[in-house]
């Protein structure tokens, strides 16, 4: 039996930390995918092989192995989605560690973390041959870590029988509402193992798709009349949400009074930012007035997120080559090294030469346009041998 589930990446479009603290975010999944395939192994084979294609390591453990180190939990087994203990992050390390993880890797090592803990919590001990592989840079802002976790829960949650599918298309099955809540929620117990404090906005777009609003935990969807063009690039600068995410609450506790105005600043235009995408444009005046207003908002936002302290030199230089193009930009996710905005050929060509990498996110015919009004939720297949 093998199943194999794939769930889209993202792009906050404001509100990105704030949103860790209760305040709004806006957000939309991109069509880049991370797709977790796992074939179900035969009961006298015991092992279960994981195989991370996109950052190089392979890991095979004996299925008696996990149950000796996973004893303390008795069964893991878990109709309700678990926060994993701290005690059992260590013992899930010794599994990781006995692997001999290579020390210039260790901050991958979360993601192993995660998929121990979800895949014992849903499935138990079933021996497996599990792979991973994505259309998403890791560690880049664009919610690999969230798409990671969504695609791995919906794959076993497909597997576990307690779950049915909705309507298949082309292939393709997706998930009632109910049960997509389900793999959300699981999703973001795999979250909290390698963000530390995640606010869920990351698996909650990347479980339903489209654009949400995001705040205290509480999801709304946003329909989107407005088609945008986007640039995302990638400064490569490595950069890990975690620790991004603790500076902030650091700085938070440092000065809360000035903190809570900036953070009160970025929720005004997160909620600016979903009044305008949802009205309809009239006319094309309409429109392009419209669009100048968001690229305001972005400047704010970015420049609000410099004072939060998550920007980048690699980030203001980005922002500078694209204002000489008088177009607007801020990072997305959780800064550090990456940013989206709008951008014409010219600047794609000078933001080369400092060896950052530019691309779309496109969507069907419209290589070079996100539109952000499009449904994309995860999907998997299954298919028996
Ligand atoms: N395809 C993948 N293969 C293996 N591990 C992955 C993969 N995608 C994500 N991860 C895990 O997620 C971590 C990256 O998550 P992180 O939250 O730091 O970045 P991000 O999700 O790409 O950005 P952001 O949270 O700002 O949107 C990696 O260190 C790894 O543990
Ligand atoms: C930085 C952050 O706001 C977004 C990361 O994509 C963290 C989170 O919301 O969990
Ligand atoms: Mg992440």
């Amino acid at each position: 039996m093998e199943v194999t589930a794939r769930a889209p990446g993202k792009i906050i479009l404001a509100g990105e930390h704030a949103v860790v603290h209760g305040y709004t975010a806006v957000a939309s999944s991109i069509d880049l995918y991370t797709v977790f395939s796992i074939r179900l192994r035969s009961e006298d084979d015991d092992t279960v092989k994981l195989k991370l294609n996109d950052i190089g390591l392979d890991f095979s453990w004996s299925v008696r192995r996990i149950k000796e180190v996973l004893s303390h939990l008795g069964s893991p087994f878990s109709s309700t989605p678990t926060s994993c203990s701290l005690e059992t992050i260590k013992s899930l390390a010794t599994l990781v560690d006995e692997q001999s993880f290579p020390e210039t890797k260790i901050g991958l090592a979360s993601g192993v973390y995660a998929f121990l803990w979800l895949y014992t919590s849903i499935l138990g001990f079933k021996p497996a041959t599990i792979t991973v592989s994505s259309e998403l840079p890791v560690g880049a802002g664009l919610g690999s870590s969230a798409a990671y976790c969504v695609s791995l829960s919906a794959a076993l949650l497909a597997l576990s029988d307690s779950v049915k599918l909705d309507v298949s298309q082309k292939g393709w099955s997706t998930f009632k509402e109910t049960e997509a809540e389900l793999v959300n929620k699981w999703a973001f117990e795999g979250e909290k193992i390698i963000h530390g404090r995640p606010s869920g906005v990351d698996n909650s777009v990347s479980t339903f798709g489209n654009v949400i609003k995001f705040k205290s935990g509480v999801m709304t969807r946003v329909n989107s009349n407005m088609p945008l063009r986007m640039l995302i690039t990638n400064t490569k600068v490595g950069r890990d949400t975690k620790a991004l995410v603790a500076n902030v609450s650091a700085r938070k506790s440092r000065h809360p009074d000035a903190m809570c105005s900036v953070l009160n600043a970025i929720e005004a235009i997160s909620d600016e930012w979903s009044t305008i995408i949802q009205s309809h444009a009239v006319d094309d005046l309409y429109l392009s007035a419209n669009e100048e207003k968001l690229g305001e908002l972005m400047e704010m936002n970015q420049g609000l997120l410099l004072s939060i302290g998550v920007s980048h030199a690699s980030i203001e230089n980005v922002l500078q080559t694209s204002m000489k193009y008088k177009l607007a930009s801020k990072l997305t996710g959780a800064g550090g090294g990456d940013i989206s905005g709008e951008v014409i050929d010219k600047l794609v060509e000078e933001l080369g030469s400092f060896g950052y990498q530019s691309f779309t996110a496109g969507i069907g015919d419209c290589i070079d346009v996100v539109v952000i009004s499009l449904p994309f939720r995860f999907l998997y297949t299954s298919f028996s041998d």
